[in-house]
């Protein structure tokens, strides 16, 4: 049996306070973030995560400094690689953060001493974007090649409609329709991080795939008549972004007087966008604009049918020739988007961050 090495990707927090600046350093200084020349983007990375870092840091405090995101990440690894060895050792899972520790340089070394057959690159995004996958499928390559990784690596692009995802997703909504005690009928949010709209004008596929998921996690509620409405959160920066902004969903159902279940479609693991963000920040706007109810469903983590789908994800790339992108029709890039850095894989750096 060969030996396969699977990476997954997230985008990494710090974990300390003084963590936090270099860490805002590294996302400010993406040029997947910020599309300017090398040295204006350093200097703009500079002078932003200086000026965002306290500000940063009190929504790290609430979480006790640092961020949760790779303990968190760390569980659904274990989750996962018990479900793809089941058994045999055939599978070694990896992580590769983007913006702290541990970094893709580490995970390639690590990869390198592995010796796999194969490489698997699987970000923990649904959803691609240039700024989250894109940019860390790039910075992957980059690093493989440093490490000297020869062995032929497929990714998997992105799983907007993957049917563990969207059954987890759909049955923690369930549930919160369940226990939610309100005479008036509530508002679903569906809550993802919000991007500058000019990256999604220059054909990020994000949005799109954001509404591909929750049109999946809708129909999988079968006969359950929502009302219900996706938007955008964690804004930064004086750039127009995607809207409708969270916030201003939240004002409106209070201006209404509707209960409100909030749904976060774009994240899969509890961090300080969930924790602080929609659990403190946007619990707190609720009450203040009048929200009679507000429930917040946790994000799929280590859920059975999630880390099942994509286990099984994982093992169709395995298995295939090719890599693929959205897995339960295995069509290529459902976006026919072509940054899509999955196909032809000698070219991975075709448009990623660019
Ligand atoms: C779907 C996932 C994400 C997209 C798309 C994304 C784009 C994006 N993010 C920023 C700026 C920041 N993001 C920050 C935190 C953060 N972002 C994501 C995911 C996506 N980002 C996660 C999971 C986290 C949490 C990390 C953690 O807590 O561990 C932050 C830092 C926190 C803060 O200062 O508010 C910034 C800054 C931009 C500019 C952007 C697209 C251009
Ligand atoms: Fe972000
Ligand atoms: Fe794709």
């Amino acid at each position: 049996m060969s030996r396969i090495a699977v990476v997954v990707f997230n985008l990494g927090g710090p974990d300390r306070p003084e963590a936090v600046e270099p860490f805002l350093f590294n996302l400010f200084n993406d040029p997947a973030i910020i599309g300017l020349p090398g040295p204006l983007r350093w200097l703009l990375a500079k002078v932003i995560s200086r000026r965002r870092a306290p500000v940063a840091q009190e929504i790290y405090r609430e979480l006790g400094g640092g961020s949760p995101l790779l303990p968190n990440t760390q569980a659904q690894v274990d989750a996962l690689q018990a479900q793809l060895n089941d058994g045999t050792d055939d599978y070694g899972v990896f992580i590769a953060m983007r913006y702290w520790h541990p970094r893709a340089a580490k995970a390639a070394r690590e990869v390198a001493a592995f010796a796999p057959d194969q490489v698997l690159l699987v970000p923990l995004y649904p959803q691609f974007s240039t700024t989250t996958s894109g940019s860390s499928l790039k910075e992957w390559h980059k690093e493989a090649k440093a490490a000297g990784i020869s062995a032929p690596s497929r990714s998997l692009c992105c799983y907007p409609e993957e049917p563990g995802f969207v059954a987890a997703t759909a049955a923690k909504l369930r549930e919160a329709l369940r226990g939610l005690e309100h005479e008036t009928a509530p508002r679903v949010l569906f809550s993802a991080h919000g991007l500058p709209k000019k990256i999604v004008e220059k054909g990020d596929p994000y949005q799109w795939q954001v509404e591909q998921s929750v049109a999946a996690v809708v129909k999988a509620m079968g006969e359950v008549n929502l009302d219900w409405v996706v938007c955008y959160q964690s804004r930064v920066g004086p750039l127009e972004w995607i809207g409708p902004s969270t916030d201003a969903e939240i004002e409106r159902a209070g201006r209404e007087g509707r209960p409100l279940i909030v749904v976060p479609i774009a994240f899969i693991s509890e961090h300080s966008e969930t924790l602080v963000e929609l659990d403190i920040e946007y619990r707190k706007l609720a009450e203040d604009s009048g929200v009679p109810a507000y429930v917040r469903v946790t994000t799929v983590s280590c859920d059975e049918a999630f880390i099942g789908g994509l286990a099984k994800q994982i093992r169709a790339i395995a298995a295939s020739d090719r890599t693929i992108c959205s897995q339960d029709r295995g069509r290529i890039c459902p976006a026919r988007w072509s940054g899509c850095p999955q196909a032809p894989h000698e070219a991975p750096d075709q448009g990623a961050a660019d």
